[in-house]
């Protein structure tokens, strides 16, 4: 194609050309040298891109190899003429989040909002608006996070909601009810991603909820997702990443129709309190249905994977299934129906869950540990000096590498490679504070962490209680993640995990729920 285009040149020496340039360019911006005061500065094989290289090649995990080599608190990283602070130590994360005037994520939600929701001139310039809150209380983003976060927070508004998901949820927990060995082979992702979609975007969107109406939307949000690293990247998306960019099409127009016959009016209180927020700063009806697919990515992209790991690991290392089921036992009630057949009904309490079953909050917690890989970024908007001792100079950017945070052992102990389903039976207070970067944390630590604990571990709670699940072909093998996926905070599976699910022996015929579903 380029050949034939008059515009482009293109000879052997053209990349040359443009290395040597970019080389150039960097080497005049590197002139200036390192304050003292700043990070110590990592060595790379290649000067200016071996960081970049390693990174390619390695993908996040890149971080955590290089944090383990070097065991420093907080280093600098210089790719190209940019210098990126990684943090390493639970201390300087901790006063990083608290510098909310100098550390700033506006630049990249500017970058990415409009390539990831494709959200116009219009919408970004209502959504920059005094968007960290340094004018005072309003904008777009300070009015949505006070007017949705408190209905995500333990309260009377959090349990309907929750209420909405678990008995969504039952019908997928049915599914697998009369199945008997031999006979069903099920991929356990695609399962865990039909269940929550419909039974999460049911709670979201109320009886016109568009998932349910309109086919294929399911299969379009995860094909949105799967590449949508890709359409962050903003270069040609149509082409580099068509299947993405087609999905978001499907999912935005199915979403415009919702909000074009009023939807939201049959629809959650978070719902509501969102759309009235964007309402009250003029975005479009259609406008709306760009920044509600950012909700509908945090409703899902992170639950989902969860639970799917977190079934893994219960039915996969050794003996856990059996302590889990122990004291599950312990907040699930039995009765005779009094039916022709004599049914047997049990009832998972949910609020006992929570109290209850240590063992398998603490499963949950170590599951979101090891499979957690998320970046914490922020671009530093002037000097700012970290507690009284590392300088962070204006125009770079500071990370939070979670997995590398996860993978200190001087943070979790010398197995912290291993899979510990105990490691947090005392809670999270025997961990040191800022250590567990599931959740991000400071201003933006994720509101909707309440909801996601109960629908996931009530969901594995019902299932263990159930079924038997075996592997198809041999024994357990965990499933590959893609390190590259920067848009989630926990890693996909990338390769199939077939199972056999069939009804535990002396429960066949049972009928199951949840009873006291609160937060
Ligand atoms: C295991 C499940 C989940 C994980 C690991 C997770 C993780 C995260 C993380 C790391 C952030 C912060 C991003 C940043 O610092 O920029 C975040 C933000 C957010 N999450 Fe979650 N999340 C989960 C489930 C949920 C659920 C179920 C909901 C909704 C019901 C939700 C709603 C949100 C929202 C609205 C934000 C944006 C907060 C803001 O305005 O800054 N999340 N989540």
């Amino acid at each position: 194609m380029f050949r034939d285009s008059p515009t482009y040149i293109v000879t052997p020496i053209t990349p040359g050309i443009i290395i040597a340039v970019i080389a150039l360019y960097a080497l005049s911006r590197l002139s200036q040298r390192y304050d003292p005061k700043e990070p110590p500065v990592l060595p790379q094989k290649v000067p200016f891109l071996g960081h970049i290289l390693g990174l390619l090649q390695h993908g996040l995990k890149y971080y955590a190899t290089l944090s383990s080599r070097y065991d420093l608190p907080i280093y600098t990283l210089q790719m190209l003429n940019q210098r990126t602070y990684i943090v390493n130590s639970p201390e300087l994360v901790i006063a990083v989040q608290r510098q909310t005037k100098t550390l700033s994520f506006q630049p990249f939600v500017a970058a990415m909002l409009p390539r990831l929701f494709l959200i116009d001139r219009d919408g970004m310039e209502i959504l920059k608006r005094n968007m960290d809150g340094e004018e005072g209380d309003w904008g777009l983003i300070p009015d949505s996070r006070r007017e949705s976060w408190p209905i995500l927070a333990p309260g009377p508004q959090l349990d309907l909601m929750l209420q909405s998901m678990l008995s969504a949820l039952l019908p997928f927990l049915n599914e697998f009810s009369g199945a008997i060995e031999g006979n069903n082979a099920t991929d356990l992702y695609a399962w865990a991603r039909r269940a929550f979609t419909l039974a999460g975007t049911e709670t979201l969107y109320g009886s016109e909820n568009p998932f349910r109406w309109e086919p294929g939307l399911e299969d379009a949000f995860w094909a949105f997702e799967k590449d949508a690293t890709f359409l962050l990247l903003g270069v040609a998306p149509r082409w580099i990443a068509g299947k993405a960019y087609n999905a978001r099409e499907m999912i935005l127009n199915a979403m415009k129709r919702y909000n074009s016959y009023s939807g939201q009016e049959n629809s959650s209180d978070l719902t509501k309190a969102r759309y009235n927020t964007y309402t009250k700063y003029g975005l479009s009806s259609d406008g709306i249905a760009h920044f509600e697919l950012s909700s509908i990515i945090g409703l899902l992209i992170n639950a989902t994977p969860s639970v799917f790991w977190l079934l893994f690991y219960i039915y996969s290392v050794p003996g856990l299934l059996e302590d889990v089921r122990l004291e599950i036992a312990n907040v699930t009630s039995t009765v005779m129906l009094k039916t022709q057949d004599d049914q047997t009904k049990h009832s998972i309490n949910v609020l006992k869950l929570q109290e209850r079953c240590p063992l398998l909050l603490s499963t949950y917690r170590e599951t979101l540990r090891l499979k957690t890989n998320n970046v914490y970024t922020r671009w530093v908007q002037e000097d700012t000096l970290l507690n009284d001792r590392y300088l962070l100079k204006e125009g770079s950017i500071v990370q939070v590498p979670g997995a590398s945070m996860h993978m200190d052992p001087a943070l979790w102990g010398a197995d912290v490679k291993d899979f510990n389903p105990r490691r947090f039976i005392k809670g999270d207070a025997n961990h040191r504070q800022g250590a567990f970067r599931t959740f991000g944390g400071g201003a933006s630590l994720c509101p909707g962490r309440h909801f996601a604990l109960i629908e996931i571990v009530a969901t594995a709670a019902m299932f263990v209680m159930r079924y038997e699940m075996e592997p198809q072909g041999g024994g357990w093998r965990e499933p590959r993640t893609d390190g590259n996926d920067v848009v989630g905070s926990i890693s996909p599976p990338t390769s199939r995990l077939d199972v056999a699910v069939t009804t535990r022996k002396g429960y066949e015929g049972d009928q199951w729920d949840f009873v006291e579903v609160r937060s």
